[in-house]
């Protein structure tokens, strides 16, 4: 059977997101102490594949994942989803609201209820941990008093109790995640698919607007740009973008090759079904029949067949 890395441990959000990721086959989960730590797992091939958290509707990226995707060996996305989020305060039996001095939880859940901890637990000291989970088993452990934890964690930690459920500072939030192995045969092009690379650009005037001309040119919808730093050179960036399309399609492979061209680096982080399976708008310039005329043309007119 094969194995799937996730952040654990058991209880995370991850967890809940990898297990739907892989309902189509039988997987066994094994669960890692960090995001990074579970791509070297699928780098070195101990893992088929790893879920991982990439992006939250109030929180943003989840720079960890980002920096682990471009460091080190290639891996591609082959499945998204997308998960609400909402809190449990997980406490040990007996406990307190008013008696609460420390709430541990993952940074990004932390951002995601400042408001709610600052109104209801506004003495208690915040501490971050690896992940929800790992803040719920250290309050099991007797280390802090509550944890910020996902609704699932509670069925693993049975010593823990909730004290409050649908903690959210946000309606509907949601986190996206990704399935990513390492490269191989890729996802069949399905017509509601998003392409993720990620681009180094010169530090020159207009590179950026020029990158992006190149997608927009060719009608193709930009759904995110994130940049992060490349840490050893001041000022210099990488751009993370996904677009709607797969690089089967005529006019993402297109844009690719410009991509190509004009960037000192492209990372390609996989072409994948969305997980919301909205179809892609495809301009009737941009569609696979027009590609595949006006390459045709080009043959015809180097051949001498056309004057
Ligand atoms: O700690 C967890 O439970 C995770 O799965 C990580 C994570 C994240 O990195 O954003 C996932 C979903 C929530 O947004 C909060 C935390």
């Amino acid at each position: 059977m094969p194995q799937i890395a996730y952040l654990g441990p058991a209880g995370t959000f991850t967890e809940q997101a990898t297990r739907s990721l892989t309902g189509d086959f039988d997987a066994e989960l094994v669960p890692f102490e960090t995001v990074p730590l579970a791509l070297t797992a699928v780098r070195r091939g101990e893992v088929l594949a790893a879920g991982v958290p990439v992006e939250n509707s109030v929180e943003g990226s989840v720079p960890a994942t980002l920096d682990a995707l471009t460091t080190d060996e290639p891996l591609v996305a082959v499945q998204e989803a997308l998960l609400p989020v909402q809190f449990d305060l997980l406490v040990r039996p007996g406990t307190e609201q008013g008696a609460i001095r420390t709430v541990a939880s993952h940074p990004h859940a932390l951002a995601q209820v400042r408001d709610w901890l600052a109104a209801n637990l506004p003495g208690a000291e915040v501490r971050a941990t690896s992940s929800t989970a790992a803040g719920a088993a250290a309050v099991a452990a007797g280390e802090f008093d509550a944890a910020i934890s996902a609704p699932v964690a509670v069925e693993h930690y049975p010593s823990l109790e909730r004290l409050v459920g649908g903690i959210a500072d946000v309606r509907d939030a949601v986190t996206r995640f990704l399935l990513v192995r390492r490269p191989g045969k890729l996802p069949e092009p399905t017509g509601a698919d998003r392409t993720s690379v990620c681009a180094v650009i010169g530090d020159e005037v207009g590179s950026l607007a020029e990158l992006l001309a190149e997608l927009s040119l060719r009608g193709i919808n930009l759904s995110r740009i994130e940049s992060r730093p490349i840490k050893d050179r001041f000022g210099e960036y990488r751009f993370f973008l996904d677009f709607d399309g797969h690089v089967a399609d005529a006019r993402i492979g297109d844009a690719l090759t410009a991509l190509r061209r004009r960037c000192s680096t492209v990372r390609f982080l996989g072409s994948y079904p969305k997980a919301d399976r909205s179809p892609a708008s495809v301009r009737e310039t941009a569609s696979e029949q027009a590609f595949r005329l006006s390459a045709q043309w080009v043959e015809d007119v180097r051949a001498g067949r056309l004057a």
